[in-house]
């Protein structure tokens, strides 16, 4: 396949998308509205002065960036809104199935109502099945920054909540904060039936991966790729085909790569690990989906093949049953074979 035919057979690919913080799909424009109407004080004068703020150095100077924005969210409404704005890219991305990610944590520190902010999620998905087909679930990160005394109460919190949320992650600032120190909660939470994911190896070295695999037990692996730098972990990742949901914007932007033409994607998908493609938080990362795989396909040596593995990865590796998959992985391939 010629390189100009990429960008669309990655549009014309239907994807699941299995990285995505709805708080960072939070886009200037919504932020100045809910604002406004929120009367919420934001440290910018204009939309060209966010742009220009969103430039960092690393995980943690886009985490203070993001905290901040996420303060404009304070009603149910506002939680629709932006699950909704989401939707829409979905559309544009043919992203037919996604899993949120949420910090409930950010909001209920602020006083909003953890049923505000899942009421507002759930219903926009709500709308998106019944009118463009789109399934989704939702999975709540607990923030690692925080303690696990903490973590355990947002569990608590969550409980009513159960069958709305498929699953637990864990987010926010790696270094430092271990997956040891959410072990408990995390073992509470499978005892409660929740999926688990974690990111690890974004920016904290592989150990934190081998931790998140054997004090979590995980069933994904969010980012992972320093597990490059173990060759022992990078048989047990494939020997398990665990899921890594890799987000290439999102490591360009946060300096763990210098330039896409660095990013490992490539030599993991070579090497056999069940890796897919997301894209994090697009409002601060310069761009949704389609934009993570065309950034890529410009610059590393990827073959339309190895396009059409990523994304099926992707439905692979959803919190579907075995059908929902079947179903969506026979589209990926009727698309890929035209
Ligand atoms: N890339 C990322 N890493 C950790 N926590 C996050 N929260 C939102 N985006 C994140
Ligand atoms: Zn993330």
């Amino acid at each position: 396949m010629p390189t100009h035919a990429m960008p669309d057979l990655i549009r014309a690919l239907p994807k699941a998308e299995l990285h995505l913080h709805i708080e960072g799909s939070l886009e200037p424009e919504l932020m100045f509205r809910l604002a406004k109407k929120n009367n919420v004080a934001i440290p910018y004068d204009s939309i060209e002065d966010v742009r220009r703020a969103y430039n960092f150095s690393n995980l943690q100077s886009f985490l203070d960036i993001y905290y901040a924005g996420a303060n404009v969210l304070q009603t149910q409404d506002d939680f629709y809104d932006l699950t909704w704005a989401y939707i829409e890219k979905c559309l544009e991305n043919n992203i037919v199935h996604t899993e949120i990610f949420f910090d409930p944590q950010t909001h209920t520190e602020r006083g909003v109502p953890f049923s505000a902010v899942i009421g507002g999620i759930k219903a926009a998905l709500a709308d998106a099945h019944s009118q463009h087909g789109i399934t989704s679930c939702i999975i709540m990160c607990f923030l690692r920054h925080l303690s696990e005394a903490d973590a355990f109460a947002t569990l608590e919190e969550a409980l009513p909540y159960k069958d709305d949320i498929i699953g637990v992650g864990l987010d926010s600032s790696e270094v430092g904060n271990p997956p040891s120190k959410f072990a408990a909660v995390f073992k509470a939470a499978a005892e409660h039936g929740f999926k688990l994911v974690a990111h690890a190896g974004e920016e904290a070295d592989f150990s934190y991966i081998n931790e998140a695999l054997d004090l979590l037990n995980i069933h994904r692996i969010d980012h992972g790729v320093q597990s490059i730098h173990s060759d022992t972990l990078m048989l047990r990742l494939k020997d398990t085909q665990m899921p890594l949901t890799v987000c290439p914007n999102s490591n360009i932007e946060l300096r763990v790569f210098d330039h896409y033409d660095q990013h490992n994607i490539k030599d993991l998908l070579d090497y056999g690990l069940n890796v897919s493609v997301h894209s994090d938080d697009p409002a601060y990362f310069k761009g949704y989906l389609n934009q993570n795989f065309t950034n890529l396909c410009d610059h590393l040596p990827l073959s339309a093949d190895d396009v059409v593995t990523l994304v099926k990865n992707g439905f692979r590796s959803a919190f579907i049953d075995d059908a929902q998959k079947a179903a969506y992985l026979a589209k990926v391939d009727a698309i890929a074979a035209r």
